[in-house]
């Protein structure tokens, strides 16, 4: 040991000997030349190739040296776990971006990571020195150099894999970027007027809790779901290849209360998307309409709620009182819609069904990419059938009463019930009366969060008000049960309340619409013939 550092000293001496040598003897231009030379001699000798990504290039910032900064992160992440197979890096940087509530972990200075890519080993290298001499430039520049250095061995035959590494590092670090970066919920509430920036969408951050996990379903059509959702985020390559806009269209109907704005908000947690909510009522025109949609960003999920009264008329009338609004007043929104793509619009000072379908489905609609529709409703059966037609919405969701599967999920998220937790007896009891007694999951979720203090209770009381349900709709023949405030109202005819449920397809239910489309008076599109 004593030795080791005796040569390491002597070397030392010599190396400061030699730079003082070279400061006296060599005037500064022949010092930089010389050390150019033996930089040149150096690489032609060294078995691998270096490349500098500084973080200032001249006075810009460089991106490239950020999004390689993110990218490491990424890896320091995992080497910080005790399983890490790369045991180089102890020190970590910690960085919280503005608009970020996640911390990013960085590769500390003059720290070193190995990376492996498409089977090539690279080394980086974060190197950091003081800067020695405050040059002129517009803003001040960090009192530090900073920089990484990628090394990548000659036999690796570098030129071939660095430009599809260096995409894969931006791509990554807009990935990891997007990933940590609080999400916004836009609405239009402000009726379409512009901000001083001339952004017609109103923000706020987006911070609802609802996941998949969460998500009381079942299991099969969440999981189906999942990797729909998936195959869009990644299917960018099979929409260039097909020709198809990269945009996917939902439609999730169902009784009020199971879930459905719950599952718009999982979908955007799960995807890591903004959320632009659209309020029809608030939009004047088709033209409006469209200069929403151009404003929207990709990666985003635009919603309409409870389309099937989204343009009420009679709440339009308070932007204005023309004679074809007040004709409209007293029908219901697709009725509405029909008839002013039927071509009863005045002007074109109103929404029709042509302008929401192009909205979702024209040239406009691809303007922007990555993008995802969810229409919401409780009442499909009064939605018009160009709505419905297949390819318009891709995917339709029925959110369904509480089955015994999504029932476990809502004594795990609220009771933390976990298989094999409850035996078997109540169980079985829960199991047997569930789906007869039609409950939605907000009805579940209340008598848990009501008894929740009180586990055992919260489950007593559950099956109690479940038995009392399902005996009251088999006295009333089985009728669907919906409930006003406290009064329960019996729907007798339920057959034809689940096949308007159930059938994606079906029309009816909204006399003006069934009779413009018997008639022939709109095409497919909804588009007056
Ligand atoms: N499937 C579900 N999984 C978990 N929680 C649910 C589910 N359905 C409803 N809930 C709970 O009930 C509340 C209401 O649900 P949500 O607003 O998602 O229903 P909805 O179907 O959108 O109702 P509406 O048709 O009235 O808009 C939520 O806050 C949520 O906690
Ligand atoms: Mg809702």
């Amino acid at each position: 040991m004593k030795e080791l550092w005796t040569s390491l000293a002597s070397l030392m001496g010599v190396y400061a000997f030699c730079q003082t040598l070279l400061q006296t003897l060599l005037p500064p231009e022949l010092r930089f030349a010389f050390l150019k030379l033996f930089a040149r001699l150096f690489n032609s000798f060294s078995s691998h190739c270096y490349y500098d990504i500084t973080e200032i290039d001249g006075v810009n910032t460089n991106e490239l040296y950020n999004a390689a900064q993110l990218y490491l992160s990424s890896s320091a992440d995992s080497i910080s776990t005790p399983s890490s197979s790369s045991p180089d890096t102890r020190r970590l940087s910690l960085t919280r971006a503005v608009n970020s509530s996640a911390v990013t972990f960085g590769l500390s200075n003059n720290d070193r990571l190995v990376d492996v890519f498409n089977g090539v080993r690279v080394h980086w290298e974060h190197v950091v020195t003081p800067r020695q001499t405050q040059t002129f430039s517009w803003r001040p520049l960090p009192e530090e150099k900073r920089g990484f250095t990628l090394k990548i061995k000659k036999q690796d035959n570098p030129p071939s894999i660095l430009d599809a590494y260096l995409d894969h590092i931006m791509e990554r670090a807009n990935e990891i970027r997007r990933k940590n970066q609080d999400r916004f919920l836009y609405t239009n509430s402000r009726g379409g007027s512009l901000d001083s920036r001339g952004h017609p969408w109103e923000s706020v951050p987006f911070k609802h809790p609802s996941t998949f996990d969460t998500l009381a379903m079942d299991p099969a059509k969440k999981e189906e779901i999942k990797a729909d959702l998936t195959d869009f985020a990644n299917g960018q390559s099979f929409y260039q290849n097909t020709g198809r806009a990269w945009k996917r269209g939902y439609l999730l109907y169902g009784p009020p209360g199971t879930g459905k704005s719950s599952m718009i908000a999982a979908m955007a947690n799960f995807l890591c998307y903004d959320i632009y909510d659209l309020e029809l009522t608030e939009v004047h025109n088709n033209s409006d309409l469209r200069k929403l949609l151009m404003k929207t960003s990709s990666k985003s999920i635009i919603v309409i709620e409870d389309i099937d009264c989204s343009i009420n008329l009679t709440n339009r009338k308070k932007s204005s009182n023309s004679p074809a609004r007040n004709h409209h007043e007293g029908l219901s929104a697709s009725a509405a819609m029909a008839a002013a793509a039927a071509g009863d619009q005045e002007g074109g000072n109103s929404i029709t069904l042509s302008g929401l379908l192009n909205f979702t489905d024209g040239l406009w609609s691809c303007c922007g990419s990555e993008r995802i529709f969810v229409f919401t409703t409780n009442h499909i059966e009064k939605l018009d059938p160009a709505l419905l037609r297949s390819g318009r919405m891709d995917m339709h969701v029925f959110m369904s009463y509480c089955s015994f599967p999504a029932l476990k999920i809502l004594l795990k998220n609220y009771l933390g019930f976990e298989e094999g937790d409850l035996s078997e007896e109540v169980l079985g009891g829960l199991e047997g009366v569930v789906e007869e007694a039609q409950m939605t999951p907000a009805d579940i979720s209340e008598v848990l969060i009501k008894n929740r203090r009180d586990k055992r209770k919260a489950v007593d009381e559950l099956l109690e008000t479940l038995k009392r349900k399902a005996e009251r709709r088999s006295e009333s023949g089985g009728g669907v049960m919906r409930e006003r405030g406290s009064e329960e109202v019996v729907v007798e005819d339920e057959e034809q309340e689940k096949r308007a449920l159930e059938s994606p397809k079906l029309g009816g239910g909204d006399d003006v619409v069934q009779e413009s489309c018997e008639k022939g008076e709109k095409d497919d599109n909804g588009k007056p013939n």
